[in-house]
C-alpha cells in the first residue's frame, strides 16, 4: 500500500463567503457522528492558513487578499513537494479552491520531468485571472496560476500594479514554467463558466464530460474516457470540489449550481479514477458547513473522502 499522507489545508481568504476554513473540521465532526476510524489511521499535517488577512481588508478589488493567497500557495507548494519527494500520497482536506493551485505546484516541482495531468471535478473551471475575474475571488484562478496564464485576449479588468506584481510572483513559485499544459486537464460537470473562460477552454480544447454526458456514457466509461484523455500524462492529480455537486445536495458551500452530480456519482467516479497508477494526488475542497444545516455536506463529503480512499488502499 502507498503511504497516504493527510493533508489539511484551513484557508478561505480566496472564497468569496467566510466559512470554508471550518470544512476540515466539518468533515471531522462528520467522521465522529459516524464513528469512522479514518482520522486514526492517517496522522494529519496542517499546512499555516493567512485567513488574519481577512481582518485587514481587502486592497486588491481584481485578486482579493492576494497577498495573504501568495503566502498560503507557497506554503501548500513546499509542504506538497515534501511529501512527493517522500514517496507519499497526499489525501488534501482544504477550504478555499485557491490552494490546489499550491497543490499542483508541489506535485510538479517534487518531479519536474513528470507531465502532469489533472481532472477537475466541479462545477467551475477556475480559469480566472486578475484580468478577466468577475468577483476578485481567487478561487477562481487556480488553473491559470499553474498554466501561467493571463488571458489578456478577454481582459476586462485593469488590476493595480502591486495586484499584477503578486500575480507573477504566483505563477513562478516552484518555478518560471507552467506546471501544467491547460491540453492535460479534464473538466467534470463544470457548468458555470464566464466568457473569458470559454474562450480558454475552446482555445486549448479542454474536454469537459458535462452532467448529461456522465449520466449518458455511465460512471466507468467516463472515468476510463477522462483517463485515455491524459494518456500521454505521467502522472496525475484529481481535484474534487464539492459544488460538483447538485446544488440540491451541497447547500454547504459557497458557489452551488444547478444540474451538478448526485453523490453515487460523485463516489463513483472518484473511487473509479483513482485506481489509476498514475494518481499520485487527491483534494476535496469547499465544504462550508457555516452555510449549512446539520452538517449535510460535510457527511456528504466525507463518505466521497472515506469511499475515495478505502478504493486507492484496496487498489495497492
Ligand atoms: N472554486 C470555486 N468555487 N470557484 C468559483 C468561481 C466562480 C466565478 N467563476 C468567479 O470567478 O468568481
Ligand atoms: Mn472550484
Amino acid at each position: 500500500m502507498r503511504k497516504i499522507k493527510l493533508v489539511e489545508v484551513r484557508s478561505e481568504i480566496a472564497a468569496g463567503t467566510r466559512g470554508a476554513s471550518l470544512g476540515v473540521d466539518a468533515l471531522k465532526i462528520a467522521s465522529l457522528d459516524k464513528k469512522s476510524n479514518f482520522f486514526t489511521q492517517f496522522d494529519p499535517i496542517n499546512v499555516p492558513d493567512a485567513n488574519n488577512f481577512l481582518w485587514k481588508g481587502n486592497k486588491h478589488p481584481h485578486a482579493k487578499y492576494i497577498d495573504g493567497v501568495y503566502q498560503v500557495l507557497k506554503n501548500v507548494y513546499s509542504t506538497i513537494e515534501s511529501l512527493r519527494l517522500e514517496k507519499k500520497f497526499p489525501i488534501v482536506l482544504a477550504g478555499d479552491h485557491s490552494t490546489a493551485a499550491g497543490t499542483i505546484m508541489g506535485i510538479k516541482a517534487a518531479h519536474p520531468e513528470k507531465r502532469l495531468g489533472v481532472i477537475w471535478i466541479d462545477a467551475h473551471a477556475d480559469l480566472h485571472t486578475p484580468y478577466t475575474t468577475p468577483s476578485g475571488n481567487m478561487h477562481g484562478m487556480p488553473l491559470a496560476m499553474v498554466a501561467q496564464l493571463d488571458n489578456l485576449e478577454c481582459k476586462v479588468n485593469q488590476p493595480l500594479a502591486e495586484t499584477l506584481s503578486y500575480w507573477e510572483k504566483i505563477k513562478k513559485i516552484g518555478g518560471d514554467s507552467p506546471k501544467i499544459d491547460p491540453r492535460d486537464v479534464v473538466f467534470i460537470s463544470v457548468r458555470d463558466t464566464e466568457e473569458p473562460e470559454d474562450f480558454l477552454i475552446k482555445k486549448y480544447g479542454i474536454k469537459n464530460f458535462s452532467t448529461a454526458e456522465v449520466r449518458q456514457l455511465g460512471i466507468s466509461k467516463v472515468a476510463q474516457e477522462a483517463l485515455q484523455t491524459l494518456k500521454d500524462c505521467d502522472q496525475l492529480y484529481i481535484s474534487f470540489d464539492v459544488d460538483s455537486l447538485d446544488s440540491s445536495i451541497s447547500v454547504g458551500t459557497g458557489t452551488p449550481v444547478p444540474n451538478g452530480l448526485t453523490v453515487e456519482e460523485a463516489i463513483q467516479l472518484n473511487a473509479e479514477l483513482i485506481k489509476d497508477k498514475r494518481v499520485c494526488c487527491w483534494e476535496i475542497v469547499e465544504v462550508n458547513p457555516t452555510l449549512d444545516t446539520e452538517n449535510t455536506m460535510a457527511e456528504i463529503a466525507f463518505d466521497v473522502l472515506e469511499i475515495t480512499t478505502k478504493s486507492l488502499v484496496d487498489n495497492f
